[in-house]
């Protein structure tokens, strides 16, 4: 927690040119849940600034790749990782590091909305107050729903229930909850699967306006939708060869690379049988 704490400030500008342009270099080896081997050997960096989708066959590991970058793993029983994930130079996985304090700074989308049972209010200062936020919290409140292109919406219904918004407004509500600590990376686990188009759309422009001031990873399965918004595309597959299941990274570059001019034949058979 020390190394991590005084590294990095709160909010860290992720974005300003110059210095290091990666936000968290990850590099596994292994990741395994038990005794079953569910990722090997896939190194990315990702990019301050820039929205890198994870894609790829169902059971490749996107998921569990992405739930790695803020040791959102640590809570599953058996899991464990070799390989290493540095974010902005701190090793998270350092055995001194506090995995709430990472999850600080790399916050997370989840595919279903899921706000708490509280008010909409109540929501977005919920990881405030974790914090012991001691500044003007309405104002804080109001800069995260601004952010998650919400305020218009529910500036007069403040204290209803965040259950009582519709599906997309839920999870701009998720995402104002999870900017509204500053973080600098987040973390987007098919964010917008449980939507329809329209609210999926808005999800889609919220990103893209959200990564002037955030670093964003996100698993998607729609492939039109990471070529909509990410900016580097990362695909992933699952090697049967050794008679398990295990995902691993095939190629990552520029989106516009990745699906006209793949380096990789089975990136290139992917993106032609999805798209076909
Ligand atoms: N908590 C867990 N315990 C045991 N195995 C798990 C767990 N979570 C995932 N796995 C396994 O790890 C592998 C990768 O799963 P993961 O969810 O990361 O893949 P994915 O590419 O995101 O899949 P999908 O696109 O279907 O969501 C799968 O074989 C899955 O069954």
């Amino acid at each position: 927690m020390a190394a991590i704490e005084q590294n990095i400030t709160p909010g860290a500008d992720t974005v300003t040119p110059g210095a290091n342009p990666v936000a968290i270099d990850v590099r596994i080896d292994q990741i395994h849940y038990g005794s079953f081997l569910a990722v090997r050997d896939s190194a990315i960096q990702i990019e301050k600034g820039k929205i890198t989708g994870f894609i790829g066959p169902s059971g490749c590991g996107k998921s569990t790749v992405l739930r790695s970058l803020n040791r959102m793993n640590d809570m599953v029983r058996g899991f464990s990782l070799a390989g290493n994930v540095h974010f902005l130079g701190s090793d998270i996985y350092h055995p001194k590091v506090n995995p709430v304090v990472v999850r600080r700074y790399i916050g997370m989308v989840f595919q279903q909305p899921n706000p708490f049972s509280m008010s909409i209010y109540d929501n977005v200062a919920f990881g405030l107050r974790l914090n012991r936020f001691k500044g003007d919290l309405d104002e804080k409140v109001e800069l995260a729903l601004r952010r998650a292109a919400l305020w218009d919406e529910v500036k007069d219904k403040l204290k209803a229930s965040g259950l009582s918004l519709s599906g997309g407004q839920q999870q701009r509500l998720c995402i104002a909850r999870a900017v509204a600590t500053e973080p600098s990376v987040l973390l987007m686990d098919e964010p917008c699967s449980a939507l329809d188009p329209i609210a999926t759309r808005r999800i889609e422009e919220l990103m893209l306006e959200l990564k002037q001031d955030y670093t964003i990873a996100m698993v998607t399965h729609n492939m039109q939708q990471a070529t909509r918004v990410a900016d580097i595309t990362a695909f992933f597959s699952v090697d049967i060869s050794q008679g398990g299941r295990t995902g691993y990274l095939v190629e990552v570059g520029e989106t516009r690379q990745i699906f006209h001019d793949p380096r990789e034949k089975l990136t290139k058979e992917y993106i032609r049988g999805e798209f076909s």
